[in-house]
């Protein structure tokens, strides 16, 4: 049977004390069966279940906290009943509504007297609220916890020095690395110490000044730089910032302060400083001139040396134009190029004309390389660059001494050659004639000899004047030296020759007033002609030369073309030349001995000696063609030498075989007369073959003593001095000079054999003879005349007062026997 419940007195009893609290719930379930209906409960019980008391009272958990959460409740409640204990526990339940409340619950049992428990009551708090309360504030403590963790790791990480003062400027608190430098174990010990309690005691009214000054203004000092002395008397550089410090009312307490040890870098930065100024130094002295020039080829910066050769008084006013701007028209294109090419990482260089702001023109010399920056990327151009207008001057100069002579200006040999080699390819091209021509001045060495060299100077200078005047614009002047001067016209033929020849020889006379003299001056000239006369360089040089040895030997002034007939000569003479070289080894050479007859009692007095020449295909060869090619070639020397070795020989051996001495005459040439040894080498020719002085008698034509008649008489006089004679060859045909002839120490003058052969008909040439029988009488002189060969020139001779003579009429010359045969005879 159920037992009644006084619910009502328990109502009374236990929920009633309790139901002031409104966030108590309170209830009491009846027990006495064990399905725990509830007898009642207070009002914020029915409400936090949200049900009218009546839907609470009589009924089970499971009915109103829905089966789960009910029965749960039951087996806790059930749990207490069995155990007989009070409990105070706390515990979620979800209610029907789904949401989840933390109740905070006591639960005591109800007994009767029998003392059987027969029911339970329970006072529950929800507590939910303050859970999650509390469940927040833990997170923010958490939170807290953290970030003022992580704050105290930034500041012992970071690499700056973090301190903290209060408005006295007493130290709040310090990171690690502040307590290093300070040399404490850490911000313990710093707290509440003042910048004079610390190593930096001699800064510390600085530091101060600074936060005082931070605090007063409220405004943050930052990143200055500012010294310090540690704890080992070292001084350091720090970069200091310092801000103010404000609490959560704004209130300003106290300022924070940090600073990096900025020594390194410091003396990395004087030391980059100091090698600055010093590279700035030396690049503002540098002569040569520095610049730097951007991408866009704008002149960023440049040393003065560089701005004096842009002629700009300052970088601004430099920079006022691009710099391709002051290259002269030609060089902007390739100074484009150099500026791309390094803009592109390359090193160039560059040789190139400016023109300065007031107008100077400079010949520069770049060597230009990228500069870049940290990253490697080019910023500009580096342009090192020297001033080589001098350079240039001088090299233009050395081209131009190479190239002209400095005496005319005119084209030198050299240069001739250039321009003869493109005259020459083109005329090949363009199947054209040109026409080289050798010019001579006539008698040139005449008037330097009797008028000085610095005359002969200025007659050449006027000469070449003359003769650039006369020519066409596309035509060469050039002057091989002394006298010769070349002419090389283009597109020329024959005829244009011929008349650009004309002109030359008419104008080149024009008379020239120079050193007080009036000088008129004649010409020979040779021409030759592409191709006919030569298709090469030296074929034409050496026809157009010949061709003016012709005009020389026709008598000058006049001009002559190489003609097949030299060309045949000019072989010949070459051959004959390399032939004679082995002449007198191979015996080819002999000596023929022509008689020399006294008028007056008709007995061979002497002998002219004559030179012979057979060479084994050429045959007898003339001395008068073999003789001016030994001349020439130098061998005359030589071939005289044995002429009068020969010929002294041959004396002194018809001497020894008793032949009556008498005189033999050897023919001198011009060079062989004026080589330097003559003399002695007479002598000693005399010497070697014991032979005396007197019967030896040398031949000098008269052109010989003409050419430099002062030189002559000395060696004349050297001769004579030896006892050796002299006498005047081809005498009349020169142009001897009868007050000279008077100091030559001559015994004998020879008439030519071109006056003889025409006395018989020619009253010029018998007149002539008779003069010079008469002048060489008065003079003191003996006359012989040669190329005798009739009986009527011997008797027109007789008749004058000749007295010798020689020539067919009496004996051609002979070889040695045959001569000695004739004398023997006669
Ligand atoms: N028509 C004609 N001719 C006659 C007569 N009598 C002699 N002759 C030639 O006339 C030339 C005279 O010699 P030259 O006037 O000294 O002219 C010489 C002389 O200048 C030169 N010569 C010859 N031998 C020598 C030498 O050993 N040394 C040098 N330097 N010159 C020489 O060569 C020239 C020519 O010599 P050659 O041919 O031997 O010619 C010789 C001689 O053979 C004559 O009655 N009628």
């Amino acid at each position: 049977m159920k037992k009644e419940f006084n619910h009502n007195k328990f109502k009374y009893e236990v929920v009633s004390p309790a139901s002031p609290s409104s966030l108590e719930l309170m209830y009491y379930k009846d027990y006495h069966n064990a399905d725990g209906i509830y007898l009642g409960c207070n009002e914020a019980f029915a409400k936090f279940l949200n049900l009218p008391m009546e839907e609470i009272i009589g009924h089970t958990d499971i009915e109103i906290l829905g089966e789960s959460t009910g029965a749960i409740v039951q087996a806790l409640d059930r749990e207490l009943i069995a155990q007989k204990i009070a409990k105070k526990s706390q515990g979620w339940i979800r209610l029907q509504d789904g949401s989840s409340v933390l109740l905070s619950t006591s639960k005591s049992l109800i007994y009767n007297a029998a003392q059987e428990v027969i029911g339970l009551m329970g006072i529950s708090i929800n507590i939910t609220d303050s859970y999650e309360n509390e469940k927040k504030l833990k997170v923010r403590e958490e939170e807290l916890i953290n970030s003022n963790n992580l704050l105290h790791t930034i500041i012992n990480t970071v690499p700056v020095r973090i301190f903290w003062k209060d408005l006295d400027l007493n130290f709040l608190g310090c990171n690690e690395l502040f307590a290093n430098d300070a040399r404490k174990k850490d911000e313990s010990e710093i707290i509440g110490k003042s910048d004079y309690d610390l190593s930096w005691k001699n800064e510390a009214e600085i530091y101060r000044a600074d936060d005082r000054s931070v605090l007063d203004s409220q405004i943050p000092k930052l990143f200055f730089e500012e010294p310090q002395t540690n704890s080992d008397g070292e001084e350091m550089w720090l970069r200091t910032s310092k801000i103010p410090l404000y609490d959560s009312e704004n209130k300003l307490f106290g300022l924070l302060g940090m600073y990096e040890n900025i020594t390194h870098a410091k003396i990395s930065a004087n030391k980059l400083k100091e090698s600055q100024q010093h590279l700035q130094a030396i690049i503002e002295n540098e002569p040569e001139c520095v610049k730097l020039v951007d991408p866009n080829g704008r002149l960023i910066t440049m040393n003065p040396a560089g701005l004096a050769m842009l002629e700009a008084e300052s970088l601004e006013v430099a920079q006022q134009q691009t710099l391709v701007n002051y290259m002269c028209k030609e060089w902007r294109t390739p100074f484009l190029e150099l500026h791309q090419k390094v803009m592109q990482g390359l090193n160039a260089s560059l040789v190139f004309k400016i023109k300065g702001l007031k107008g100077t023109s400079r010949w520069l010399e770049t060597n230009a390389v990228p500069m870049r920056d940290a990253d490697g990327d080019i910023t500009a151009l580096l342009g090192i660059t020297r001033d080589i207008t001098q350079r240039k001057k001088d090299e233009e100069n050395i081209i131009y001494l190479a190239n002209y002579d400095s005496l005319t200006q005119l084209p030198n040999r050299a240069n001739l050659d250039t321009t003869l080699h493109n005259t020459l390819a083109r005329a090949k091209r363009n199947t054209e004639n040109f026409a080289l021509m050798f010019l001579d001045i006539d008698n040139f060495k005449e008037i330097n000899d009797n008028l000085g060299h610095d005359t002969g100077d200025k007659l050449l200078v006027e000469v070449s004047r003359c003769l650039t005047s006369i020519l066409r614009e596309e035509d060469t002047v050039a002057r091989l030296g002394g006298d010769e001067f070349i002419i090389l016209s283009p597109n020329t033929n024959a005829n244009g020759a011929h008349e650009v020849a004309k002109k030359i020889l008419k104008e080149i006379q024009n008379p020239r007033y120079i050193d007080d003299n009036t000088l008129s001056v004649t010409a020979s000239i040779g021409i030759g002609i592409y191709p006919d006369d030569g298709e090469d360089k030296e074929t034409l040089f050496k026809n157009a030369d010949t061709a003016m040895y012709r005009s020389k030997r026709e008598g000058r002034n006049n001009y002559s073309f190489f003609t097949k007939e030299m060309q045949i000569s000019s072989k010949r003479n070459l051959e004959l030349s390399h032939a004679l070289r082995t002449a007198l080894n191979n015996n080819e050479l002999h000596l023929v001995y022509q008689p020399q007859i006294s008028l007056h009692n008709q007995e061979v007095i002497g002998a002219e000696t004559l030179l012979r020449w057979t060479h084994p295909e050429f045959g007898n060869i003339s001395p008068a063609e073999f003789i001016p090619i030994a001349e020439n070639n130098g061998l005359i020397i030589e071939i005289g030498e044995w002429v009068l070795r020969s010929a002294t020989k041959q004396l002194q051996i018809w001497i020894d075989e008793g032949i009556k001495p008498f005189v033999v005459s050897v023919n001198l040439s011009a060079i062989q007369f004026r080589h330097a040894n003559l003399p002695e080498s007479i002598s000693e020719i005399l010497k070697e073959n014991s032979l005396e002085a007197k019967y030896l008698e040398l031949e000098l034509t008269e052109s010989v003593t003409a050419k430099d008649p002062h030189q002559a008489i000395e060696i004349i006089n050297a001769i004579n001095e030896i006892g050796v004679k002299i006498s005047i060859d081809d005498f009349g045909t020169g142009y001897s000079n009868l007050s000279h002839l008077k100091k030559f120490k001559i015994y004998k003058l020879k008439i030519d054999q071109s006056f003889v052969q025409d006395i018989k008909d020619d009253q010029e040439d018998r007149a002539i003879v008779s003069a010079i029988i008469n002048m060489s009488d008065a003079l003191g002189l003996k006359t012989i005349a040669e190329g005798v060969e009739t009986i009527e020139q011997l008797q027109y001779l007789r008749s004058q007062g000749c007295q010798e003579v020689q020539g067919y009429y009496f004996s051609k010359p002979l070889v040695a026997e045959d001569f000695i045969s004739f004398i023997k005879k006669s």
